[in-house]
């Protein structure tokens, strides 16, 4: 089997007016969608960031996979690393809450998007699902968590009708956003993105959270915007409240000295993205679940080494998400299925994404009870809607972003907005 085609589209989808240690997202968020296909007649699907930076790199990557043998990830990866050596790293002002925008991730990240896309043709090919290339589903009903956040009702200068969500700044509306979370995919466990509001306020949430939903484990991700001495503070008035404390303050250090202070188990997104900080992380006990991405850990099997390490060292693992659609929603859950010390809901932002703004065939996947799961269809289970795509292409093309900036949407509201961190 040979690689005859590969298509890299850059898409955008509306966006909520969403809050974080940042800023706030923009109305647009990007992605790229990743089609391969092959002298036999088959193909191969993925989704990746649709920033100018990465998207530079799948270009120059695409070319050169014509005529692969899909099978041969290895030859992928030496042709992804020698790519990225040979171009000017890119910076991520602005980006820094999306991990595969670093330039540090552009191999991990460039490799994982084409990774899936040969993954899912090999599958394909052999008519299997996916997962069967990753060992066999250890489980199929894949958990998923409720992941709120505060926002504003709708954008500055609008560009499209406010979202159905509504304003969610104070606690009654944050339970009311989790209700409705709940009520739609039967969510068992909440995460609040804070890092936005005034500390106490976030928790006062979470108290509010607790005593609506008094069986929901609950987390709460600053993502590295309290110092050490608030997180500390936080962590007394929060108790026992949480399953996990997530990126509340930054660095390894600072979170090695949280746990010290607080005993309480804290998971990353922030403070370890590659292996690296892995082994850097375990010599000082610095967090105690790693919440794993394969878009910037470098794809499908490189999540499940992170799992092994993770299981090696006693730590837990869950996954991480930005905005994404239903491709990367399967590609997260084929893995997911695959690792057996999954031991947390995985984050996902699908329920912020509107019903017709999706681009696999049948729209918008269901989540139920909580769960996606995974059928014995062929490879990642989805068919690409071109219609769909095209639109959506034609939104990337009109929309005017081409890098996630959550600071400069953020100035457009506050003008003297600083990106000093941490902020509280
Ligand atoms: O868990 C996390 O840190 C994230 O999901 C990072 C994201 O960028 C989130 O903060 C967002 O979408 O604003
Ligand atoms: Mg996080």
């Amino acid at each position: 089997m040979k690689i005859t085609r590969v298509t890299v589209t850059p898409i955008a989808f509306k966006d909520a007016p969403l809050l974080n240690a940042s800023g706030i997202h923009e109305p647009y968020a990007l992605r790229s969608i990743i089609e391969v296909e092959t002298d036999n007649g088959h193909f191969g699907l993925g989704e990746s960031y649709g920033d100018a930076a990465a998207l530079a790199v799948l270009d120059k990557v695409k070319t050169q996979l014509i005529g692969l043998d899909p099978f041969n990830l290895n030859r992928l990866r030496a042709i992804v690393k020698s790519t990225v050596a040979g171009m000017a790293p890119a910076g991520n002002s602005g980006a820094e809450l999306a991990p595969g925008s670093h330039a540090s991730k552009a191999v991990s990240n460039a490799y994982s998007a084409f990774e899936v896309a040969l993954l899912d043709a090999q599958a394909r090919y052999l008519n299997v699902p996916l997962v069967d290339l990753l060992g066999g589903a250890v489980r199929t009903e894949i958990p998923f968590s409720a992941y709120l956040f505060f926002k504003y009702a709708e954008h500055i200068d609008s560009p499209y009708e406010p979202d159905s969500w509504g304003e969610a700044l104070s606690e009654e509306q944050i339970v009311a956003q989790a209700r409705r979370m709940i009520d739609e995919n039967g969510f068992k466990s909440i995460k609040l993105k804070a890092g936005a509001l005034d500390p106490e306020h976030e928790v006062a949430c979470i108290k509010a959270l607790k005593k609506a939903f008094p069986d929901a484990p609950l987390r709460i991700d600053p993502n590295g915007n309290w110092s050490l001495e608030t997180a500390v503070r936080m962590a007394e008035l929060l108790g026992d409240d949480l399953q996990y404390y997530e990126d509340p303050t930054p660095g390894l250090e600072g979170m090695a000295e949280l746990h010290r202070r607080t005993g309480l188990p804290l998971a990353t997104n922030m403070v370890v993205t590659d292996f690296d900080e892995f082994r850097r992380s375990v010599a000082q006990n610095s967090v105690q679940i790693v919440l794993a991405d394969h878009h910037y850990w470098g794809g499908l099997r490189d999540t499940q080494m992170l799992a092994l390490m993770c299981d090696t060292f006693g730590l837990g693992v869950s996954m991480h998400s930005n905005s994404h659609l239903g491709i990367s929603l399967m590609a997260m859950s084929h893995v997911a299925a695959a690792v057996p010390n999954l031991s947390y809901a995985c984050d996902t932002h699908y329920p912020w994404q509107e019903a017709d703004e999706e681009v696999i065939k049948g729209g918008k996947l269901s989540i139920r009870n909580g769960c996606v799961g995974i059928t014995r269809a062929p490879g990642l289970g989805v068919e690409l809607d071109r219609d769909q795509l095209a639109k959506l292409h034609d939104l990337y093309l009109s929309c005017g972003i081409r890098s996630r900036d959550d600071v400069r949407q953020m100035r457009k509201y506050k003008p003297d907005w600083k990106t000093v961190k941490p902020r509280f």
